[in-house]
């Protein structure tokens, strides 16, 4: 039976407005207070390395001022493993990171970086930290995962949500097929990235698919609509599409 799709709601842009001018609005938590209000399942965020939104005090802000889970996203760093051991979130979802990007442009090489991952992942895990890793969907990254002990894979959507057309209908296949195999391996299957209104339904509609992660759209259609607003409606695409 295809159970609830959670709703994570990635507050990082609300942080890049406020950054825009070194003051303290709009503040992240209470754009997280609003969607958790709206019917948002957890709050997201991601810790830069070179903190272009969220910041380290944002963190601690969050967990003290939300009662929906934290999902902390991070580079495989000594120091966000040390941030992460801190704060104590109630998941880490491990990313990809390149200091110029404009934003995460695809998925971590789980298969590539094992070695560096592993010691990385036992740390977070035997803290009772939830590990996600943020891959592409791809076989060869599942069994990675799996070899790796994760018990979360969230897949990349950006490839999905850039194309058109038949292009498109491949990329959603690709994550349909992920995900089925992630469940089939144990592993809880999320997604996200670069989703919509207008895209997000048929992500929504893969039944073992557990829980979504959105942001820069939700953050910019509160600009017109209010942020309450923008949360409920993805809420209801996605439940109408399960
Ligand atoms: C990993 C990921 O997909 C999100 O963190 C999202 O990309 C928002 O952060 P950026 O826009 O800084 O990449
Ligand atoms: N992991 C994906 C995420 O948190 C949100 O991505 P986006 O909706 O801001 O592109």
């Amino acid at each position: 039976m295809t159970g609830k799709l959670r709703l994570g709601v990635n507050i990082d842009h609300v942080a890049t407005v406020r950054n825009a001018r070194g003051g303290p609005t709009p503040d992240p938590l209470r754009a997280a207070q609003i969607a958790q209000a709206a019917g948002a399942d957890g709050i997201t965020a991601h810790l830069r390395e070179d903190r272009r939104h969220i910041m380290d005090a944002d963190i601690a802000h969050l967990i003290g001022g939300i009662a929906l889970p934290l999902n902390l996203e991070m580079a495989a760093t000594e120091e966000m493993v040390a941030i992460a051991l801190q704060h104590h979130p109630h998941a880490a979802c491990i990313v990809p990171e390149r200091r110029e990007e404009v934003t995460t442009e695809g998925g971590l090489d789980a298969e590539g970086q094992h070695n560096r991952l592993k010691p990385l992942i036992a740390r977070l895990s035997d803290a009772g930290i939830r590990v996600s890793l943020f891959i592409e969907p791809d076989p060869r990254q599942i069994e990675a995962a799996l070899q790796l002990g994760a018990p979360v894979v969230e897949f990349h959507t950006g490839a999905y949500a850039h194309a058109e057309g038949e292009a498109q209908a491949e990329q959603l296949r690709r994550i349909a097929d992920a995900a089925a195999l992630a469940a089939k391996n144990g592993i809880e299957p999320h997604a996200g990235h670069g989703l919509t209104y207008d895209n997000v339904a048929p992500i929504a509609a893969i039944p073992q698919l557990a829980e979504l992660n959105i942001g820069h759209f939700l953050i910019g259609e509160a600009i017109f609509v209010g942020l309450e607003a923008s949360v409920r409606r993805m809420r209801e695409l996605m439940d109408a599409a399960r």
